[in-house]
């Protein structure tokens, strides 16, 4: 599936680096599967791991249950934030979400080790709503995503350092997302070495779901 690498575009200046199984699914996602590389500044990248480094490492790497979606990974949800932070997650909210869309609040920040990865899941329905935006921090990586129904239909993104990704729509709802481990770790023909990775995710709240609301979601999805 992976290798069979038939497709590898940068659509447009400015967009990141998106593979898919064929040119329908890579026009169809064009506007759910978004990579925004270099969304960071390097300043803003530092000041993030800063922030986040002291509150992870208190932490220990889980490796737990043989069912679990995440493996080698350490995670916290996270409300209070610095101002330089808040400001960075006030441009992810621009960037990736409608005025109409309210977020999850605390935020969601996921520090896989390097031999760490994420199995193929679909974020829970009933506690995320149709947008998942994330901020990529120290180490490359890639995320595939594979129809639910149609297992020949892929999109692949590469995750830079300071990159931004959004799942948003059929991109969110009809495809599974996956973090390749080391191992599996190729866009297309490159290589793309695992280190430790941090990601902070932001999600929307499900339509209707306001904050306060009855059936309020739990912090993680
Ligand atoms: O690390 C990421 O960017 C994605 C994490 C993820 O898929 C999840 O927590 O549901
Ligand atoms: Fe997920
Ligand atoms: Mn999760």
């Amino acid at each position: 599936m992976a290798g069979s690498g038939r497709l590898a575009l940068r659509t447009l200046p400015g967009l990141g680096w998106v593979r898919g199984s064929g040119p329908a699914v890579l026009s169809r996602l064009r506007d759910a599967a978004v990579v925004r590389p270099g969304f960071l500044s390097a300043a803003e990248e530092e000041t993030l791991r800063r922030e986040l480094e002291p509150e992870l490492r208190r932490r220990r790497y889980e490796y737990d249950h043989w069912d679990a979606a995440i493996h080698g990974f350490r995670e916290t949800e996270k409300s209070r934030w610095s101002e330089a932070s808040r400001a960075i997650l006030q441009r992810v909210q621009a960037a990736a979400f409608g005025p109409g869309q309210t977020l999850l609040s605390p935020v969601h920040v996921l520090d896989l080790e390097p031999q760490g990865y994420i199995k193929p899941h679909v974020d829970s329905i009933k506690f995320c709503g149709a947008t998942i935006a994330g901020l990529s921090l120290l180490s490359s990586s890639v995320m595939r995503l594979v129809h639910t129904q149609e297992p020949g239909e892929w999109l692949e993104l590469l995750l830079e350092p300071g990159s931004l990704y959004i799942l948003r729509g059929s991109a969110r709802y009809d495809f599974s997302h996956e973090i390749l481990r080391d191992e599996e770790s190729f866009f297309g023909e490159r290589r793309i070495p695992r280190g430790r990775r941090i990601s902070v995710i932001c999600r929307s709240l499900p339509e209707g779901m306001g904050p306060g609301e009855p059936g309020q979601p739990p912090a993680a999805c």
